[in-house]
């Protein structure tokens, strides 16, 4: 296995993503995870592009010892003699100096001539060779250059004292082809490039950046570029998580290896998101919230069975806890039984049917089912006992409005299996309905208590009420569940006096057993 090196330049390039803007503290935060991560080179900063850039590239440096800490210049000696201020006290000062290669930047951008490009490089990697044992340097817009000039200035910044050339797709243009492609090309033309590393740093414009990046690998690079959670200019840097996963996953076929703590990545991930304001998307590669979430049927049977079926990755190996049946409309009878499972709740065959087919009408109306929504229900199976002949809601309505009295339609199957319904007013919606119901009940009721909240968040989260009835005397609770307020508190209400009724039965099913 050949060790590939992680290049991390979350803080320099990552903070270049319009928007963001770390302070010297929050900077030093993440320095420190990235050491833990295991990155080979931090790029702290630009230190001569602000103060507080300065600052904080030489809190870093002065403050991590087992990671290389580099920084960025442009080649003018003041940028130079800035950046090797800020990184003197680092454990192995190292610079970054870039300049661009290709005719559009040279000709629009630097007003400059290819030769002075060159004569300028040379000479700014020879200044500042006199204080860095490192030096990278970097083509920039490398992928828009012309090859053969590529070759000509990296043979003479190498003989200037460079020890890693990178060749950057600034405008994420190149593709995985090509772009390795062009490092084969400077690795058999360039005489001298056996003295040095080589480096890929990719943009994701066309979204190819982790795939340049492992392209470039198997062209001979050693050393990737990138940012965690791919964050950067534009459309972001190649994410390194990605590419450290990718070569990690497939080791059956790439003979290539990073230093990497996998599982130190979700921290990674998360701090960085955090602290930048830049979070996540969900079906992001390696690191989303989707990653290891599995929503339909067929793949939640799979993956009960046997993760393999389709997860590539174990969530464990990047630091993610677990994976996630996620219990939607998509989802089957195998998933859902798991899940009321791990509740540790015993429910037979029978019950989990009905469960299952209240879960799934629910699921046409929400879009998402919380494990409270699921427990809420498989609770309302679990302690119904269903044998006893109790009420029923069939159906109902509440007419409510600011100006009218408030007024309910009730329809209930009696134990005895009749349909009974009337309507009644009341001082509010509940009111007008629980005098509605417990004007068909023969039993005498007083409520003594009525408590609504809502299970889980969102606007289609679960009503679910309790309730205190005085049942011809007996104090009963109640408890019932509805996607609506009204229904739960009629459930609820209804609950209650069945409880009376069931335990009602008991009693006389005792004494005939006496
Ligand atoms: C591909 C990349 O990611 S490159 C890094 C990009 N990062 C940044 O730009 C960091 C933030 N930048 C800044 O804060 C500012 O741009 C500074 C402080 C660096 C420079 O600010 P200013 O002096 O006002 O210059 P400005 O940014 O407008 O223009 C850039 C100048 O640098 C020159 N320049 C650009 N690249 C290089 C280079 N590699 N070496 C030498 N000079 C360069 C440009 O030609 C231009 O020169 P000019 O002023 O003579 O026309
Ligand atoms: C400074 C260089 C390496 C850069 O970020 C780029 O070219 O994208
Ligand atoms: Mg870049």
């Amino acid at each position: 296995m050949s060790r590939i090196k992680i290049y991390d330049t979350t803080l320099r390039d990552g903070e270049q993503s319009p928007g963001v803007n770390l302070n010297k503290l929050e900077k030093l935060e993440i320095a420190k995870q990235l050491e833990r991560l295991g990155v080979d080179i931090m790029e702290a900063g630009f230190p001569a592009s602000s103060e507080g850039d300065f600052k904080a590239v030489k809190l870093i440096a002065d403050t991590i010892k087992d990671t290389s800490v580099t920084a960025l210049a442009r080649t003018t000696k003041s940028d130079i003699d800035t950046a090797w201020e800020a990184l003197k006290g680092a454990a192995e000062p190292r610079l970054h100096l870039f300049l661009a290669t290709s005719p559009i930047h040279m000709k629009y951008k630097l007003l400059m001539t290819p030769e002075q490009v060159v004569e300028q490089s040379v000479n700014m990697v020879k200044y500042a060779k006199q204080k860095f044992p490192q030096i990278e340097w970097s083509a920039e817009d490398a992928t828009r250059s012309d090859w053969d000039f590529l070759a000509q200035i990296i043979e003479k910044v190498i003989d200037a004292g460079a020890t890693v050339i990178n060749l950057p797709d600034t405008t994420g243009y190149s593709t995985p082809a090509e772009y390795g492609r062009m490092f084969h090309f400077i690795r058999e033309t360039v005489p001298n490039i056996d003295k040095v590393s080589l480096s890929c740093h990719c943009h994701n414009d066309l979204g190819m950046a982790v795939a340049n990046s492992i392209s470039a690998v198997e062209n001979g690079v050693t050393q990737v570029e990138g940012t965690i959670n791919g964050i950067g200019e534009r459309a972001g840097n190649a994410a390194l998580e990605e590419v450290a996963v990718a070569l990690k996953i497939r080791s059956d076929f790439y003979p290539y290896e990073t230093g990497l703590k996998l599982n130190e990545i979700k921290r990674s991930s998360d701090l960085i998101a955090k602290l930048t304001g830049m979070y996540v998307q969900a079906n992001k590669a390696v690191i989303g919230r989707n990653a290891y979430a599995h929503e339909s049927g067929i793949h939640q049977d799979g993956v009960l069975k046997n993760t393999e079926t389709y997860e590539i990755i174990t969530p464990e190996l990047v630091g993610v806890s677990s994976n996630t049946l996620f219990l939607g409309k998509h989802s089957g009878r195998h998933a859902f039984k798991d899940k009321v499972l791990e509740f540790g709740i015993e429910l037979t065959d029978e019950q989990i049917k009905d469960a299952f087919k209240q879960f799934k009408q629910l699921t046409d109306h929400k879009k998402e089912v919380t494990d409270d929504d699921i427990y809420t229900i498989i609770m309302e199976i679990k302690t119904e006992a269903s044998a006893v002949s109790k009420y029923q809601l069939e159906t109902f309505q509440v007419h409510y409005g600011s100006s009218d009295i408030p007024t309910a339609t009730v329809s209930l199957q009696t134990p005895d299996g009749n349909t009974v319904q009337t309507a009644r007013t009341g001082k509010g919606s509940v009111e007008a309905l629980y005098n509605t119901i417990s004007s068909l009940i023969s039993e005498e009721l007083k409520l003594l208590d009525y408590q609504i909240n809502s299970v889980g968040g969102g606007k289609d989260a679960l009503a679910e009420s309790h309730v205190q009835l005085s049942v011809n005397g007996e104090i009963m609770n109640g408890r019932g569940a509805a996607q609506d307020v009204i229904e739960a508190s009629a459930n609820a209400y209804i609950n209650a006096v069945n409880r009376y009724i069931i335990k009602q039965q008991s009693v006389k099913q005792k004494e005939v057993v006496k």
